[in-house]
């Protein structure tokens, strides 16, 4: 059974989430008995980096088209080099808005939100999160599959390889990009990504006001952590829409989810119920959130955050 991964990149460098994806398809490769062919757009980053991972073979391409994400070049692409019965893309913004058209492509089925390694290959099968993260699916698939893999579930663990590299070409052109990037503005510069952070802090509508966001910078930033906010925080313009996780927003599966002054909706927890470790700290002893909580701390968020802050300051030595 041949595994293919695409190994999503930015800038010419993989991303965490690339890397994952190729740790995850060895994975599979060590259960299928076969090795990893990774595939790479404009990549400037050592091919060392994916056989650290476990790719044995690196498909780079270097095209002018793919400089600029776009659905059906990617997919196309893709589909050209992909021969083997399982694709495994990352499910990044780029990743889950090119493999549905990939797996068309291909003539394969589409398995999203996968979280874990197959447990049998005749058929296929595996798990995946469903119903809005409330819970586990497991599907078996005949033929060839496309698999979107949950962003920071699986791990980026190291299994090196021996490997080697191959330039490689596409016939991809710029008709095949039906959507061009005519500009670019950037927001923002040196954040962390929220969907790759390891470490998340997160507040609600129990923050009163965007005035009160500084301590919960602070501390993410004590922490190396991404910031991330409820629905009705960023609807009420407290915090930009790109920070709003559940349902409705972004999902994301972090090792440590620190939720302030958030009531715990379940909405809410769809998008945050992968998380590895989940503090909640509320003043309401009753909020539904606690019942998700692997360490609660009940307790005014301005009492709280500040202490928390003082107390990690002191622990890393920061005046
Ligand atoms: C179709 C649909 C989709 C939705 N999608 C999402 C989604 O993707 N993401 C999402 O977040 N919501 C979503 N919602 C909304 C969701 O149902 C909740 O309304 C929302 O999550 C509540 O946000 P909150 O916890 O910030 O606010 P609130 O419900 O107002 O809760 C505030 C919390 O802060 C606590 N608090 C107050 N003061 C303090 C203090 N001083 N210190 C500590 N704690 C304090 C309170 O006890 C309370 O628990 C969706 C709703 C619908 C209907």
């Amino acid at each position: 059974m041949a595994i293919f991964v695409y190994a999503e990149s930015h800038d010419g460098k993989y991303k965490k989430a690339g890397l994952e994806a190729v740790a995850y398809a060895k994975a599979i490769a060590d259960v299928a008995g076969d090795t990893v062919t990774a595939i790479a757009f404009n990549v400037t980053d050592s091919s060392e980096e994916l056989y650290k991972y476990g790719a044995t073979k690196v498909l780079k391409v270097e095209n002018s088209t793919l400089k600029n994400f776009d659905a059906n070049a990617y997919a196309k692409a893709v589909a050209e080099l992909a021969a083997g019965e399982v694709v495994v893309v990352p499910s990044t913004n780029d990743g889950a808005s090119f493999a549905p058209l990939l797996a068309l492509k291909l003539g394969a089925s589409l398995v999203t939100n996968v979280e874990k390694a197959p447990t049998t290959f005749a058929p296929f099968t595996v798990a995946r999160k469903a119903f809005s993260g409330k819970g586990i699916e497991t599907v078996a698939v005949t033929g060839k599959a496309v698999i979107t893999l949950l962003q920071n579930s699986f791990g980026a663990k190291e299994n090196a390889v021996a490997g080697s590299e191959e330039s490689v070409s596409v016939s991809i052109s710029d008709a095949d990009a039906k959507v061009k990037v005519t500009g670019v503005e950037v927001a923002q510069t040196g954040a962390i990504d929220l969907k790759e952070a390891e470490i998340v802090v997160s507040a609600g509508r129990g923050l009163k006001g965007p005035e009160n966001w500084g301590m919960i910078e602070e501390l993410a930033q004590l922490l190396g952590a991404a910031t991330a906010s409820s629905k009705p925080v960023a609807d009420i313009g407290w915090r930009p829409h790109a920070e709003h996780v559940g349902q409705t927003g972004k999902a994301i599966a972090p090792n440590l989810y620190i939720a302030i002054g958030i009531s715990g909706a379940i909405q809410h927890l769809a998008g945050v119920n992968g998380s590895k470790t989940i503090v909640v700290i509320n003043n309401d002893a009753e909020a539904p959130f606690f019942k998700a909580a692997d360490y609660g701390i009940v307790g005014d968020a301005f009492e709280v955050v500040p202490k928390l802050i003082e107390e990690v300051k002191k622990l890393k030595g920061v005046a």
